[in-house]
């Protein structure tokens, strides 16, 4: 496969940041070693956007003869108090739940579950010189900075944290330089911590990328944030920086029960969550059910989404781009709860193979309601 047919691969949807695909070009031209991480703490249940953004990137790097890696953070996951802060219950929970949830779902999106590694954070932790690289970052980012990346924990600036909150940053960035990380993958929200690893990559003195002699800046990519289900605080928006902010702080999230859909959820769970969903008719600016329609169902394009209506109400429609399918609702050709519906069976149908797992091996998802799920 050429280069510019594996760039197209990396930058399509639901990429939505490539920091930067000039680099990118670089490290395929100089034939540097692809390897990928996306990292995940370990706490409740998998949704669609952990699992489905995910696994659909990943398919696409393995596409494009990306080495793929999934790298299970229970370090960091007792640093910001997941799963109780107990080390132990959280690396159960890694190696049982949350390993096979991800397999399920990179394979419902097309990738190859054997070809992805998947890494315990502490079995590089263990080694002696992981702490070097923590402390080599750190020596070249200011307290403010790091102070500011906490937001790569789902905290914000001026709550009150312990202290070890703030060697996660530098923790974070240093996994990428510790594991030989080319493609440092996440989803919007990790931004903060990829753009430092991009910067300090010259300075370091321990584990920087080497490849030829040279020390290599690693490439940052971010796929789309999926949003949640439930109605903004604020309604309606008038600015676009409202806009804007509101997609990161309304990404779906587990510790929001009605935002998500969970990778296991039944037929009827994934129906009742739609049908309660945040879906003004006519609205496409900020409309979750068209977000998911666009990242989830018209991630290829084209593609046919058919839509089912008695006949008073129009009849079947079938559309081929997602841009077809806004105009519609834009003009309100598309009734809300036709989208909706048409949504959820479509969800229904493609997360069948995953429920079928759970429902054959029921244990990850047994051990999963026992634990208490914290934050
Ligand atoms: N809604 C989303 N859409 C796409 N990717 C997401 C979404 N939420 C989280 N991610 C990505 O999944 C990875 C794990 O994130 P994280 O565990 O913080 O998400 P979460 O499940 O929403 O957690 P929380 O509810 O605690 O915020 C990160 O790379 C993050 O960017
Ligand atoms: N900060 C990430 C988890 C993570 C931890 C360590 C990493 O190296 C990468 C990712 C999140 O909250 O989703």
């Amino acid at each position: 496969m050429d280069i510019e047919r594996k760039i197209e691969l990396i930058k399509k949807k639901p990429t939505e940041e490539l920091l930067t695909e000039e680099n990118l070009r670089h490290l395929l031209e100089v034939g540097a070693p692809l390897q990928h991480y996306i990292g995940f703490e370990i706490s409740g249940y998998i949704h669609l956007g952990t699992g489905l953004m995910a696994g659909a990137k990943i398919a696409d790097l393995q596409k494009a003869g990306v080495k793929t890696r999934i790298f299970l953070a229970d370090w960091h996951s007792w640093i910001n108090d997941k799963l109780g802060g107990d080390l132990e219950v959280i690396q159960k929970v890694a190696l049982t739940y949350f390993k096979e949830g991800m397999k399920q779902s990179i394979k419902v999106m097309g990738g190859d579950p054997d070809k992805v590694e998947f890494v315990l954070a502490s079995e590089i932790l263990d080694k002696g010189d992981y702490w070097q690289t923590v402390i080599d970052i750190s020596k070249n980012v200011t307290l403010a900075r790091m102070l500011r990346s906490i937001t790569i924990m789902g905290r914000q600036m001026g709550e009150a944290i312990d202290f070890a909150k703030l060697i996660y940053p530098a923790m974070q960035v240093a996994d990428i330089f510790y594991q030989g990380v080319t493609i440092a993958h996440a989803g919007m929200d990790q931004r903060k911590a990829h753009v430092i690893a991009i910067e300090v990559a010259q300075k370091l003195k321990y584990h920087p990328l080497e490849w030829k002699g040279e020390k290599l800046k690693p490439v940052a990519l971010h796929h789309h944030l999926l949003l949640g289900l439930q109605e903004p605080p604020v309604w309606p928006i008038e600015s676009e920086e409202q806009f804007k902010e509101l997609k990161t702080q309304m990404k779906m999230s587990k510790s929001k029960p009605y935002s998500a859909v969970f990778i296991h959820d039944s037929p009827e769970e994934i129906k009742q969550k739609l049908r309660k969903a945040f879906c003004p008719a006519r609205e496409v600016k900020y409309n979750p059910v068209l977000d998911w329609a666009e990242y989830i169902i018209f991630r290829e394009e084209p593609t046919e989404f058919t839509i089912h209506r008695p006949a008073k109400f129009g009849g079947d429609v079938t559309y081929t781009t997602f841009e077809e399918l806004k105009k519609d609702f834009a003009e309100g050709k598309l009734h809300p709860l036709d989208l909706k519906n048409a949504v959820a069976e479509y969800l229904i149908e493609l997360l069948k193979p995953v429920r079928e797992y759970f429902e054959k091996h029921p244990e990850p998802l047994e051990l999963m309601r026992e634990i208490k799920i914290t934050r």
